[in-house]
């Protein structure tokens, strides 16, 4: 039987979580660390799952650990998980793969934007349901950039009206996303990256402070304050 959420929905959601972690510092897989008790994926997949839209949810677990990934899973909600890849564009590649028919909207995010609300998980689907190919969650860039070379020696400031900070989930038609994995060379850092490189036009919509990448031990600390206010 296929796991299922909600079966009207038209929406597969794709949780790249196969990543060491190493930013965070030595531990295990970085999804599989305690944020107030449970692990990042845990928290991820449970506001995903709160998403009306979402039908599917395909998880890409680090290799060594699918068979706990399942089963820490099963109480929270009804996911695939297949084994992620070295690095997180075969984790994504991985987890398409496994999309049952069905979702024509698929959206990846990562499992270490672990407080992402499921508000942004539908304003992201809408912008695809909207009519767009490709949509991605942006949040203005706070601080001035500076150019600089390999000495630390500063080159230039950047115009940062122009720059946005992008996070996850990032939406596509199926389609899209399927023909820019297949069509992908060298590991690029998002999948709207790929659909770029296709000449297929990207659109931003307003991002969330809590879709924060937990990247730096600083981020793990400022989630926990975050869930511990309410988040
Ligand atoms: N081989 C990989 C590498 C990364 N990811 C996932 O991609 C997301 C974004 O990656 P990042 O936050 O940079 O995680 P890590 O690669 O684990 O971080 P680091 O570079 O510090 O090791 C994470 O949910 C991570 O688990 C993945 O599925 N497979
Ligand atoms: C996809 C992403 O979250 C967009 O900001 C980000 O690029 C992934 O992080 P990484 O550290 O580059 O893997």
């Amino acid at each position: 039987m296929t796991a299922q959420l909600n079966p009207r929905g038209d929406v597969a959601v794709l949780v790249p979580a196969a990543g060491a972690g190493v930013r965070l510092g030595p531990g295990v897989p970085k999804a599989l660390r305690p944020l107030a008790g449970e692990p990042l994926l845990v928290h991820a997949v449970r506001r995903i799952a709160a998403a009306p839209s979402v039908r599917t949810v395909v998880v890409a677990a680090p290799a060594a650990d699918v068979e706990l990934v399942r089963t820490m899973l099963a109480p929270v909600a009804p996911v695939l998980v297949v084994s992620g890849g070295a690095d997180r564009q075969a984790s994504v590649a991985a987890a398409l793969a496994a999309v049952p028919a069905g979702p024509e909207i698929v959206l990846v995010h990562d499992a270490a934007r672990a407080l992402t609300p499921p508000e942004l998980v539908e304003s992201v689907a809408e912008a695809v349901r909207a009519g767009h190919d490709a949509v991605i969650p942006v949040l203005p860039v706070v601080d001035t950039i500076k150019e600089v070379d390999a000495g630390e020696r500063v080159l230039g400031t950047v115009d940062r009206s122009a720059l946005r900070a992008v996070q996850t989930p990032q939406g596509f038609r199926r389609p899209v996303l399927a023909a820019a994995h297949a069509a992908a060379g060298d590991p690029l850092t998002d999948d709207a990256g790929l659909v770029e490189k296709q000449g297929v036009p990207v659109v931003c919509v307003p991002g969330s402070e809590l879709a924060l990448k937990i990247t730096r031990p600083f981020d793990l600390a400022l989630a926990e304050h975050l869930l511990a206010a309410g988040a």
